[in-house]
């Protein structure tokens, strides 16, 4: 497939925007279903998430409630008519999801992870010749090619309302986020397809309630179409994720307080701004460009007097000064560190061209 385009998620994006799905991160009966689909359609979300089939971990844990699952969501659709939407990893639970009338599926990271499990899904979605909304989660590993590809199976299996939800990145060990944002992996993946819709998964991402209300304005300010958000209508006794719910009350009031800016008005002072930005990155690819020349210079001495291309000696100590400057100039460290790394493996690359008589 060469591209995703053109992808709507008409029917639900043309609901609100920003689209906000809500509901708790498990079924776990007929009246927690009922309760929290009741007072989440009074603050006017329009699509309820509940997952009926739980891919867990380590075995033993919670792992869903299953096909009863699947008929409270029916309820929930009758008694609110929101619009309702589920995970699902395999071919049955697509086939009992569809056959239950849910509106939109979801696939988890763990499933999009695996091109076996994602093909799967896609063909049992073309043997139904299903008309249902799919909204794929990123890899729980930061590729977006394998998120691409993931979507590019679910796109040629004839499935047109398709979307992308980033729900951060796994990590080993302790850290303020569940899943790490990386958030220059949806932002690219806008940039190579604006028109699909993106949706944030704040819940996973922060993985604690206080999180979920900065992540979700992170994502608004980020452009984003969507929220996808865990909530329960009492989530400290809940069956999964309970630090990570909020009951419909406090998303109602996250929901309120977060600012939407319009991203398609350019005002005159913005345009010079960004005229200043162009001009900056000018300057700076001409910068980069020079230093470039020098190290090629090195390059040739370090040929002629048999030295290594490689310096760690100078490489730290670059590292650590510019670090330290950047700090006092008021950015982060690390965004410095990661800036020089780059450049210094662009630096010993054409050293290494040098050495080896290649101009480039
Ligand atoms: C430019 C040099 O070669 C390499 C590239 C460096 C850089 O681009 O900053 C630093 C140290 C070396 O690993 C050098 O030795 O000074």
């Amino acid at each position: 497939m060469k591209d995703l385009q053109p992808i709507i998620l008409s029917e639900c994006c043309s609901l609100l925007k920003p689209l906000i799905i809500a509901g708790p991160c498990s079924a776990e009966s007929e009246q927690q279903m009922l309760e929290t689909a009741a007072d989440l359609a009074r603050n006017g979300v329009k699509v309820f998430r509940a997952g009926i089939w739980k891919p867990r971990t380590k075995p033993g844990g919670f792992e869903g409630v299953g096909l009863p699952g699947l008929e409270w969501l029916k309820k929930v659709k009758q008694a609110t008519g929101m619009l309702t939407a589920t995970e699902v990893a395999t071919r049955q639970h697509v086939s009992d999801a569809l056959n239950a009338g849910v509106d939109i599926l979801w696939i988890g990271a763990r499933t999009s992870a695996n091109p076996f499990a994602m093909q799967e899904i896609a063909d049992a979605l073309q043997e139904r010749n299903a008309d249902v909304a799919v909204l794929v989660k990123n890899p729980v590993n930061p590729d977006l090619e394998l998120w691409i590809g993931a979507m590019q199976r679910i796109y040629n299996a004839g499935i047109r309302r398709l979307g992308a939800i980033h729900r951060g990145f796994s990590a080993y060990g302790k850290h303020l986020y569940r899943n790490m944002p990386q958030w220059h992996i949806p932002i690219e993946l806008r940039r190579r397809y604006p028109q699909l819709p993106l949706i944030c998964d704040p819940s996973h991402i922060g993985g604690k309630r206080e999180l979920v209300a900065p992540l979700s304005q992170q994502a608004m300010d980020m452009g984003f179409d969507g929220l996808i958000i865990e909530s329960h209508c009492d989530p400290d006794c809940a069956l999964s994720d309970k630090s990570q719910q909020v009951t419909p009350e406090v998303l109602n009031f996250i929901l309120n307080t977060i600012v939407l800016r319009d991203s398609v008005i350019t005002t005159e002072s913005l345009t010079l701004l960004r005229q200043q930005i162009d001009q900056l990155d000018n300057e700076l690819l001409e910068v980069l460009n020079k230093r470039m020349r020098v190290c090629r210079e090195i390059g040739q001495f370090k040929k002629e007097h048999r030295m290594p291309v490689v310096q760690i000696g100078r490489h730290d100590e670059i590292m650590q000064s510019r670090a330290h400057l950047a700090e006092e100039m008021g950015m982060s460290p690390d965004f410095m560190r990661t800036v020089l790394s780059a450049i210094h493996e662009e630096s010993v690359r054409q050293q290494i061209n040098i050495f080896n008589d290649r101009t480039r």
